[in-house]
């Protein structure tokens, strides 16, 4: 068996390693994994030390991750060390305040999937893009059921998101007639890792099925009036596919929330940030300031207001979440001198 997705890219981040200490994680299920190494398969834990010292949840093993491992038994192993990830795919972390996920590490694309009708949504789609650049993925859109509306109707939104967002790949597909799965095909290469983002039920897991030609996940009936009896993947989960292109499914993301990295949405709004430079004002919120490009622009039509206000939203939630991110490791930082004050008063009191 082969490393899956091994790469010079890899190796240059992880130095010496020892073979047999090398793994992949292709699953994570609540702080267990399992991990591929050349021999086989091993269930894997961390070790306390990994466990002591991470600063934030970003810090454990996440699906796609290289470690370094040692086997217990045929069966058994234990993650000493998580080599630096050169991509991943993250976000804020749901119900935990200023925390950052990864939700999968050291991928190459992500396919981000919206199906035609109510799940569709351009300011989605930028919303992915920008978490997408942050972390180093390029990003291709997959506009999926096409078949539920006439040709007319596919042609039209495909002329929105390419008139949007003119610079990313994008491809519609069927997975109930087989349309644009020989695009998909084709974009797919050997050894490369690939993701596939979005929602709940809009046909992730379907294409994963006929891409492997197997059911390895399973999907079941959607009822969208109700919402019930529908499939969700409950964990993450890495395979290889025949023609050796590397697949990470993620379970349906409902709250994306943006990190504190900023350069994902400079260069999702790469026309804004380039009109920017040209704003009087170096720290130009663009929201009122006297010479701000981006408002002119807004107001003679260049930028669409849709655009503009969606920039926004995300602008401000980034700068939220680093703001508090920020509190939080200033608070960290304040306890950890108070706990070394007392203990060096602690000692003091000793002798
Ligand atoms: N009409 C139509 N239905 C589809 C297509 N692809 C998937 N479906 C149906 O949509 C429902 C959801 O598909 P899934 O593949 O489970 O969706 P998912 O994105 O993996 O959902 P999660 O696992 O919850 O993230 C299933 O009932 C599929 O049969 C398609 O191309 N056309
Ligand atoms: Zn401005």
């Amino acid at each position: 068996m082969k490393l899956p997705g091994f790469s010079e890219k890899m190796a240059g981040l992880i130095g010496s390693v020892n073979s047999s200490e090398l793994a992949r994680v292709i699953i994570e299920h609540k702080e267990r994994y399992i991990v591929q190494t050349e021999a086989g398969v091993y269930q894997a834990e961390i070790t306390g030390n990994i466990r002591f010292s991470a600063r934030s949840r970003a810090d454990f093993p996440a699906v796609g991750d290289w470690v370094r491992i040692t086997p217990m038994d045929a069966q058994n192993a234990v993650i000493l060390e998580v080599f630096p990830r050169y991509s991943s795919l993250s976000r804020q972390a749901v119900g935990k305040q200023a925390d950052l996920q990864i939700i999968a590490s050291n991928i190459d694309v992500a396919f981000i999937v919206q199906s035609v009708g109510h799940d569709f949504n351009i300011n989605r789609l930028e919303r992915y893009l920008a978490i997408c650049y942050s972390g180093k993925i390029e990003p291709m859109i997959l506009l999926t059921k096409t078949d539920l509306i006439p040709q007319a109707e596919i042609d039209s939104l495909m002329e929105t998101i390419r008139k949007r967002l003119p610079k990313v790949k994008l491809i519609a597909i069927s997975s109930e007639n087989g349309t644009g799965y020989n695009l998909l095909e084709e974009t797919m290469q050997a050894n490369v890792t690939y993701c596939f983002v979005g929602s709940s039920g809009v046909g992730k897991s379907t294409i994963i099925n006929h891409l492997s030609n197997e059911e390895k996940l399973t999907t079941s009936a959607i009822s969208t009036s109700t919402q019930k009896g529908r499939h969700t993947t409950t964990h993450r989960e890495l395979f290889v596919l025949e023609n050796g292109s590397i697949v990470i499914d993620t379970p349906g993301m409902r709250e994306l929330g943006m990190t504190d990295d900023s350069s994902g949405i400079d260069l999702t709004y790469d026309h804004i940030t380039e009109l920017a430079s040209s704003c009087r004002y170096d720290d130009c919120s663009h929201t009122g300031e006297k010479g701000c490009a981006v408002l002119a622009a807004v107001e003679n039509g260049e930028l669409s207001e849709e655009t503009y206000q969606n920039y926004l939203k995300l602008k401000r939630e980034q700068q939220h979440f680093s703001s508090t991110i920020h509190e939080k490791r200033q608070k960290g930082k304040e306890f950890g001198k108070m706990v070394k004050a007392v203990m060096k008063e602690h000692k003091k009191n000793k002798y």
